[in-house]
This record gives C-alpha cells, structure tokens and sequence, in this order.
C-alpha cells in the first residue's frame, strides 16, 4: 500500500461467506476495506511547493488521526504484520482478533523487555541483574508498584533507546560497574600514583583497589621501573598488573617528550642497567651485608626501588620517592605473608649450560633444556583416551596459536554472520571481515593435525630482518605477547578499557584474522601491540614499518610465559627475542614483564626420559635427568627473555596457582561411562559449564553426542576456523546454561565471567593445565568448581599431578546420585548408537562422493548399481530414523530415578529431564564435604588402588 493511500478515504466492507476453514490462516484478518474516493495521479505534474504543502498536510493529519485514536482508545490503524505474512490495516468499527492483539502484544511486550534489558546491561541501571545480586545491590521493592515501575522504566528506556545505541558486547569486553565509585573509594590507588584519566577508567570499571598481584608489582614496576617476574594465581588480575605500569610508563614518556621537545626514540624508559653495574662495588657488598641479616628482602627490594627513582627518569624525584616509601610500608605486611624473592643472578645469554648442571657428564640431560611439558608427556598420553570415532584421529596437543593457522574443519555451528568481535584495533570498530578466515593463505603452512604432537613447524623463507633502528614517527612503545588469538583479544580489551581516556591505541595481531585490515591498524601507529608471535613475525618478515620498531620497544610483557617459551611451540619466538635483544642498550633499557600462575612451577619427570636408554649406535647409556628447581627454571626465563634483575614475585606458594576461591572434585568410572557422568552433571547441575578434553577429537566426538542429546554444545580447538572460534566463546558467555567443550586452546588466560563449573573430562597431562584449566573459574574471588573425571587408566597420570601439586590427600569425590545415573546410562547407549549410525552415513557419503569424482575426472560412466554404498545409505537412513525416533522420544520423557514408584506423576508439563529439581554443584559439593561423608571415604581409600599406583610411582 503506498502512502499515497493513506490519505484517502476507506470504507470497511463485510465479508460475507467466509470461509471458516480458512480462519486460521487469516486469523486476525479483522475485514477489508474498499477505496471510495479515487483520482489520478498527477504527481508528476505537480509544483515542489505543492508537495510540500501536501506532505505537511498528510502529517498534520497522521497526528490528528494518532491523538484522536489514543484518546478514544480505539484500536490503532497501524499496520499490523501476522505470523502468516499478511499486512492487514485494522478498520476502526470492527473489533481485531484477540489471539493476534495478544500475539502482538507479547512480541511487543519482548521488544521491549530485550531492548530494556540491553539497556540496563549498558548503563546498569534498572532492574536487578545476576551481577547485582551477586554484589548484594538488591532492592527489595512491594510488588505491585514493581510492575509499575517497571512499565514506566521501559518506557523511559524505549524513550532513550534513539539516543543510547546499542553496544554489543564483545569476546573480552570488560562489563560496566554496577557501582558507583567516588575519588574518594579510589584512594588506594593513589599511592601508586596513577595518571589520572588510568584513574578514572579504573573508576569507571569499578576496579576500587588493587589486587595482591598488582599490589605486590606496581610500586617497583612503576616507580623502580624494574623488570618484573610475576606468578600469581589464576583470574587474580595479572594482566593489569603489566598493564598499568606500562599505560602509566607510555603516558609519563609522552609527557616528557612534550614538555622537553624530545624525540620520544631518543627517550630511555630507564636507565640502561648496564650502567648499573659500574656502580661502585660497596653499595653491592652493603647488600650483601644486609642479605645475611633477617630482613634482607625487604630492604634491598626498598634500596633498589630508591635506586632506580633517583635515577632522573622519574616525572618528579622527590614524589616518587614518596610514593615509593608509602607503597613498601604499605605492602609490607602483605609481603612478609606472601612474597618469595629469588635471587636472580644475571648471566650472559651465550652461556648456554643451566646452572646446577654437571655438564661434564657427556650424557646428561637437564629438564631445562626440555622444558615442554606436553614433550615430557608419555607418549601413550598423546592418543585420544577413549579411542572412539575420533574422526580426523586427532589426538593432538592444541593448546596454543600461530604455531600454524591450521584447518578449516568447520563441524557445527551456523554460517549467520557476527559482527561481535572481529574488531582488532584501538578504536573499538571492528567489521566481520576481520574474521575472514585465511584458508589458502595457510595453504603452504603445516597443518598441526596432521603432524601430531612433539612436531615442530618449519618457518621458511623468513629472513630475519636487518637491525636497522627505524623511526617513523609513530612509535611502537610497547609489545605484549600471548599464546593464544582469544587471549590477546582480551587482553587488549582489558587494555583498551584502562587506557580509555589516555588516547593510547591498542592494536591485536593475531593469525585467523585478515592480515590487511590489521597492516591498516599498523599502519595508524598504536602504541601499544598485543600478537601472537606467527603473524607478528610474519608482518615483521613483509617490513610492516611500523613493526620495524620492534628492537626500540620501551615495555615487553609476555602473558603466560612458561607456555611460550616452551620448546617447539613458538618457534617464532626465538628470532623475535634475538631481534628485540639485538641492541644490548636498548635491551637493557627495556622494562619486561613475565607473568603466569604456573611460571615457578616444575612437574614430574616422564618415565620415557629416565633411565637407561639405547643409543642409535647400540651404546646404553643411563641418563641422569634431574628435575628442574624453580629457581632454575626462573633463571632460564631471565635470560631468554634478557631481563635485567628482575624482582620475581611469587603468591603461589600457597595453592599452587588454584584460586582459594575454588572447590575441587573428582568423579572416578569407567570410560564407557564418562559421558553418562557429564551428561548428568550439565542437566543435574546446570551453569555455565568448559568441559575440557586432551585432544581436539574428543572435542568433536563430545560435540556431536551432546548435540544428539540437545544441550547445545559449543566446540572450541585450534583446528576450528577463527571466527566460528570466537562466536562460539560469545555465545558461551552469554549463555548462563552455556556448555563449552574445549581443548587446552581454551585453558589459558580466557576471562569469562560466572564461569560455574570447569569439568576435566579427561586428566590433562601436566598439573600445569589442570592449574590453567580449573583456573577458568573462581576468577576475581568469585567461588567456582571443578570436577577432575578421571577412569582407571588415568590413575597415574592423576597421581603425577598430584605429587606436583603438593597433594597430601586424593582429590574429594563429587557425589553423584547414583539412582539417577542408572536411566541416563541407558539413554547414552541409545545416543551413542545414533552418534554411530550418523558417523557411518557421513562416511558412506564421502566414500560415495569419492568413487563418483574420481570417475568423472577419469570420465568413466559409472553405473548407480556399481555404486554400492548407495544402497548402504538406503538401510543407514531407516536405521538413523528409527534410531532418531528412540532417542527423541527418551528425551521428551523426565528422568525418574530408578526404583520412582509412579503413584504420584508430576501433572505439570515441564521439560526440563531430571524430575528431581536441579541443584547447584558447588552447593553439592560443600554440603558433602561438610556433612562427613567424605571423612568416611577418605577412611576407606586408605587402600585404595589410585594410592597404591601413587606409591609404585614414588619408588619408580
Ligand atoms: N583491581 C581489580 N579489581 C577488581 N577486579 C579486577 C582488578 N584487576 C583485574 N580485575 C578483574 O579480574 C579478572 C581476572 O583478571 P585477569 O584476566 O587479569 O586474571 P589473570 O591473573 O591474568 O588470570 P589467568 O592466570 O587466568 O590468566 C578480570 O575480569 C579483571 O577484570
């Protein structure tokens, strides 16, 4: 109907001898109306102005027609769209179906509750969120005047919603506060002497003092400007504690350049501390002297810190002094709890023997030199456990990025396109584009699948770059690098909202991605780049300008270090270290950080690596492999890294990098009956759930069950392409009942908040990713459950991981109502069966579409009847059928626990499986452990086998 129309005049005309059986399908059809007065069209004849006039005269009379219905409260002459695709306009004297005003009514009442609710997730405000209850911000309000407000509020949201433009949240977004802070509640952070616009982002994110990481870090990072080692447990905020110092070193560096005129390249962050060491030799020997006595830490930390604030690079000597005075006696009860300082010495790079070592021994081997923890992994431990239709027979170590763009083995999941969060640059803007994936660019690189574990990918044809200082007046101050693509976009996120009003830019560089897009954010000169080291050395290696900044970076920060620096997986990483550390001044001026939970810990030794071993010559040699301390290992990281007396500051030694906050458990079966377990606890206990798997082809196989068994898995693996990889974490995290099924790519750094429960459906190889793992919940002193399944041929693994983590007693048991486990065990066997069938059909189909490609491409005509599989197909599909209509019908029916008498049947229509109502695991878990039933059976594993294997172990 065009406009033109609407100013006409309209008649309702009765319909007469309708017929009822088309009722339904116009229902809400209300009459139709018939033109009665009709002209030409003379538009085109017609004079602008009379057009104008026209126009304004339609308006006034839309207005007239709107007020004059509200007022009688007549049904509105607006179009209406029904579900059948009809638009219909209502005439005034019939009354319209009830069912379609209602339908309507509830779309719009929707509308509007989403849009409220959007808004209130933007500016907090409004009603009571899961946050605000958590944060105990509920208002208890009568419930009548509730709905009213409620009414009025959406209206005021829908009012606003014009001028508020909806913000999507993406993968690392920081949420908004719910609180309001004032300067005055931000005063712990004034001591650290913080810009101001870091303040009041901090502010804004309702960050009110520091975490005892950031506490511990900041004032030697900040005003020592010292190099620093952290190792704090996971979600304690370690990425602001490097973050912080270098938002607050970039700004006071600008400053300077501006107030003194200075090229900023000709600018040192600090004193090269080469320097340092000319210092005269008594001030060392004072230390020493003091070292003896009982207080020595503390006071070096404090002489040291003076130190480097008196050395005229500070923004003012005396404040910082100050501050420095204030922040040590602040911290220092903290730190006398918790802070173990090594001492570090440092060593020329080109001695390449780990100290402690007898290198004189020709054969030799020291832990050091392998530190990777999955090449220490038993071979065995490389295979899919379960060995069940692993497709792409995949049992491979996935835990880190760029080591390759491997795949693009999409198996779930729709094609809708996401704008959410392929936005890699400062600004915030991000197109889908960023997410195209580089298929055929990775054409030429080694796939990860298919080398399998221990297999390193070969960079060709990268030149290192010649060390020629470059300056294109857009300089590159600061460098961070991550393991994982997910990981740098959150950190960059974090990075992005501390430094929201200090005009810092913040670029990612990370593989999946499209390369241009990200050479164009190069290109604009951020300040500050967060990469995985495969597309940074990459971009490097193509003379991206301003990466060729690379060796004047003032800051270094490498997130979960003791991952990347593990042998074979980032390859890139050596050249990209040689290159930063070219220029011995410059490297000394840098400031680095190297954090992660896990950076002092040490895991046991494999058994393959001990003992006697048979050369290729015959010879039989008896390897002496002696397990690297932490120190060691702490030093190795110093000089690979080239940091400069760093202050190495380590809160782990309590829990071993877990979150107190976190409650552990553990479920022991068999492994046909792993799944049964899972499924039980993600219906049972729903929540926000990461079920982690040790190979991508557990994820895969778990995915497609799950999906048969409708919880609405979202896979994660490094095989996945990277956009799907992002959606599928923005989907998770935006769904409370969210099932992740991820391997180790997922384990590190990822913040997602009320993350409820971290499952282990297989026990990881290292207590290093059971560490990474579990630590994806209880984040930032929230509680958070982990559940470590484990089936007898994990036993040892399980008791090797307990030994490094210090474990004096079996992890407690999570109960499981074994009543209600029986029925779902039998549901599985139906699911498993379809999984089977669906399995076989794919596989029939490829081998059919094969036989006939490769005829055709032989131009052989083929018979169907010489086309067996067909046929296969045919009785395949019957069975799925068949097979489909079981399980559904299984599903559609509640689970009674075995032995349910049937006398009272629930008369409600409830779908959800478990007639017994859902129940909060970490409640679970608590009430077992506090109520003694886990007394008695720790009373009863005094024999038990998981003890026995742990004490074989020990002697071995
Ligand atoms: N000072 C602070 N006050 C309150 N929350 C904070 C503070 N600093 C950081 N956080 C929040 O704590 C959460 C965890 O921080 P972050 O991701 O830095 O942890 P992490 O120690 O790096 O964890 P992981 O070891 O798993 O990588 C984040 O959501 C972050 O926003």
């Amino acid at each position: 109907m065009s406009k033109k129309l609407n100013n006409m005049k309209w008649e309702s005309v009765a319909l007469d001898g309708f017929p009822a059986s088309m009722t339904d399908k116009f229902q809400g059809f209300v009459g139709l109306e018939e033109c009665t007065d009709y002209s030409f069209d003379k538009e085109g004849k017609r004079s602008k102005k009379n057009k104008k006039q026209e126009k304004l005269a339609a308006k006034r009379e839309r207005k007239k027609r709107k007020s004059s219905e509200s007022e009688t409260k007549e049904v509105p002459s607006k179009k209406v769209k029904l579900d059948n695709g009809f638009i219909v306009e209502s005439c005034n004297n019939t009354e319209p179906s009830l069912a379609n005003n209602k339908q309507k009514r509830n779309k719009n009442k929707k509308k509007k509750n989403k849009n409220a609710k959007n808004l209130n997730n933007d500016n907090n405000t409004g009603e009571t969120s899961d946050d605000d209850k958590e944060n105990g911000n509920t208002e208890e309000v009568p419930k009548k005047k509730k709905s009213k407000n409620k009414k009025k509020k959406v209206k005021e949201t829908v009012g606003t919603e014009k001028v508020v433009k909806k913000v999507k949240q993406r993968l690392g977004d920081l949420p908004k506060s719910t609180s309001e802070l004032t300067p005055e509640d931000m005063l712990t952070w004034a001591e650290f002497k913080l810009q101001e616009p870091i303040i009041k982002a901090l502010t804004e994110l309702g960050f009110k003092q520091p975490t005892k990481i950031q506490q511990l870090t900041l004032p030697a990072a900040i005003h020592g400007r010292r190099d620093i080692l952290g190792a704090a447990e996971t979600g304690s905020g370690k990425t602001l504690a490097f973050g912080l110092p270098i938002l607050c070193g970039i700004l006071k560096l600008k400053e300077k350049a501006e107030l003194k005129g200075l090229d900023v390249y000709d600018i040192p962050y600090r004193k090269p501390a080469l320097k340092k060491k000319e210092e005269p030799k008594e001030k060392k020997q004072k230390y020493k002297r003091k070292d003896r006595k009982e207080n020595k830490k503390k006071i070096v930390q404090e002489e040291k810190v003076k130190e480097s604030s008196e050395d005229g690079y500070s923004s003012g000597k005396e404040s910082d002094e100050e501050g420095t005075k204030n922040v040590t006696e602040g911290s220092k009860n903290v730190e006398e709890e918790y802070l173990e300082e090594y001492d570090v010495p440092v060593r020329k790079r080109d001695n390449s023997a780990d100290e402690g070592n007898d290198s004189d021994e020709e054969n030799y081997i020291h832990l050091s030199d392998m530190l990777d923890s999955d090449d220490l992994a038993d071979s065995s431990d490389d295979e899919d456990t379960e060995g069940a239709d692993d497709e792409d027979g995949s049992g491979i170590d996935d835990d880190d990025d760029d080591g390759g763009e491997s795949g693009d083995d999409v198996e779930s999941g729709d094609e809708e396109d996401s704008d959410a969060s392929g936005d890699i640059d400062g600004d915030g803007s991000g197109d889908d584009e960023d997410l195209e994936e580089e298929e055929n660019e990775d054409a030429d690189e080694v796939n990860e699948d298919e080398q399998g574990v221990g297999c390193v990918k070969v960079v060709d044809n990268i030149e290192m770059p010649g060390h020629v200082s470059v300056k294109t007046g857009k300089p590159l101050y600061a460098l961070i690098l991550t393991p994982t693509r997910e990981l740098a976009i959150q950190i960059s996120r974090h990075l992005i909202a501390a430094a929201k009003y200090t005009g810092i830019k913040v670029a990612t560089i990370v593989g999946g991605m499209a390369a241009v897009k990200q050479e164009r954010v190069l290109r604009s000169g951020p300040e500050i780049v967060v990469a995985t080291p495969g597309r940074l050395w990459e971009l490097i290696g193509q003379g991206q300008p301003h990466l060729q900044q690379l060796d004047s970076v003032k800051f270094l920060a490498i997130d979960e270090t003791d991952r990347m620096i593990e042998r074979g997986h980032f390859e890139e990483l050596t050249p990209l270290l040689e290159r930063l550390n070219a220029d011995e001044e410059r490297r000394a001026a840098r400031q680095n950080f190297v954090f992660s939970a896990t950076l002092t810990m040490v895991h046991d030794l494999p058994t393959h690596m001990k003992g006697k071993k048979v050369t290729k010559h015959g010879k039989i040699i008896n390897r002496k492999i002696e397990k690297m301390t932490p120190q060691q290992k702490v030093n190795r990281l110093v000089r690979m890294i080239g940091m400069t007396e760093p202050k190495v500051v380590d809160i782990t030694t309590q829990n071993l990098g877990t979150a107190e906050t976190l409650t552990e458990s553990r479920i022991t079966c068999a492994l046909e009956h792993k799944d049964a377990y899972l499924y039980y606890i993600v219906k049972r206990h729903p929540g926000r759930t990461i079920v982690f798997c040790n190979s991508i082809g557990s994820v895969k196989r778990l995915a497609q069950l799950f999906t048969l068994l409708k919880c609405r898995p979202l896979p994660l693996h490094a095989s996945m392409p990277q956009r799907q990889r992002i959606k599928n974490l923005e989907r998770f995290r935006d769904d409370p009942h969210g099932v992740l099924i991820a391997t180790d790519v997922a384990a590190r750094g990822l913040d997602i908040p009320h993350v409820e429960h971290v499952i282990h459906y297989q026990v990881p190889r290292t207590a290093e990713n059971y560490v990474h793992r579990s630590g994806r919940t209880a984040r930032a002193s929230r509680e958070g459950l982990t559940i470590l399944m484990m089936d007898p041929s994990e036993a040892y693994l399980y008791a090797k991981m307990c030994r490094t983590l210090n474990k004096t007693s079996e992890v407690p048991t999570f109960p499981v109502d074994s009543q209600v486990l029986a029925p779902i065990k039998e549901l599985m066997v139906v699911a498993r069966e379809l999984d089977a069938l669906e399995l076989k059909k794919r596989r029939a189909a490829q081998a059919h579409g094969w036989k006939e490609r490769a005829a055709r491409e032989m131009d052989i005509i083929i018979d169907d009847d010489d086309l067996p599989v067909k046929q296969v197909n045919a009785s395949i599909d019957k069975e799925l059928k068949a097979k489909r209509r079981q399980l559904d019908s299984l599903l559609s029916r509640p689970i009674y626990p075995r032995g349910f008498s049937f006398k009272y049947p629930t008369l409600n229509n409830d779908t959800t499986v478990f007639q017994g109502s859902e129940e909060n695991a970490l409640q679970v878990m608590k009430n077992a452990l506090e109520s003694g039933q886990l007394k008695k059976e720790k009373r009863k594993s005094k024999n038990a086998p998981l003890l026995q294997l742990q004490k074989k172990f020990k002697k071995k």
